[in-house]
């Protein structure tokens, strides 16, 4: 469904992403893992247009994406939740909620989408008038996930959804990300907490330094020693 083949992405003088390659196949969930710096979110903002390969192919489908232009990639249907919500916070829930479908014209679908939203998650519908920058972290991320659903996106790609929540909020933002891959979405994942993000996926990707250095099902990168040592504290997995 999506393939990067060999992307090299720089910023100026700063090479962030050196010949990275990946696919996702429909209805996935797949999880790009690494330390901080090793070029996980450089990888989506690319996909989604933001920032511009120098070399590498990017498919979706079959056809070329690299080089579009953001709103023409979710117009092809892969949605951004990006890291660090980036909500509008002066605009109010419910607008947040509209930038998300901008780009459709189905006034109908769009209105059933947003009741969906907030039947999901009913604490936006009680704040659908409040200014998003004066919701709680656990609410704003609920928010970016629900305006990146907004669009009806094929492939949804979560940056970092659990950074700075508190557990039990963390726990719902990772149901919400299975919910979505079980209604058929294809799910793409930057984690810090690979844990999780192992524990989640069904194929996951390794970052270093701008490489994939190893890729393979969630399990068997959680029994790899090298991902424990480095990721896990060293902790054997309990499945
Ligand atoms: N706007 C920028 N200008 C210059 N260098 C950047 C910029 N954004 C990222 N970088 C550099 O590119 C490299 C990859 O960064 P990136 O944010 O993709 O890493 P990451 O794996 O997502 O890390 P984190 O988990 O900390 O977000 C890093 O060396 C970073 O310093």
């Amino acid at each position: 469904m999506l393939r990067l083949e060999d992307v090299t992405v720089a910023y100026g003088r700063v090479t962030a992403l050196k010949g990275v390659s990946l696919e996702l196949r429909e209805g996935e969930l797949v999880s790009l893992i690494g330390a901080n710096g090793a070029g996980k979110s450089t990888a989506l903002k690319t996909v989604s247009g933001l920032l511009r390969p120098l070399s590498g192919r990017i498919t979706w489908d079959g056809e070329p994406i690299s080089g579009l232009l953001p709103r023409e990639i979710l117009q092809r249907g892969i949605a951004h939740c990006p890291e660090g919500r980036r909500v509008f916070p002066h605009l109010s829930v419910r607008e947040n909620l509209a930038m998300g479908a901008l780009l459709r014209t189905d006034s109908a679908g769009i209105a059933s989408d947003l009741e969906a939203m907030y039947a999901r998650f009913p604490r936006l519908k009680e704040r659908a008038a409040q200014a998003a920058g004066t919701l709680s972290g656990g609410e704003q991320q609920m928010l970016a996930i629900a305006r990146a659903l907004m669009s009806r996106p094929r492939l949804v790609m979560f940056d970092e959804p659990s950074l700075g929540l508190a557990p039990n909020i963390v726990e719902q933002v990772f149901s919400i990300v299975q919910e979505v891959r079980r209604e058929g979405l294809t799910v793409l994942m930057v984690e810090q907490n690979a844990l999780a993000a192992l524990s989640l996926c069904d194929r996951a990707y390794l970052m270093e330094t701008g490489r994939v250095v190893r890729a393979g099902t969630g399990t068997e990168l959680l029994e790899s020693s090298d991902v424990r040592e480095a990721y896990l504290g060293g902790r054997a997995f309990a499945a």
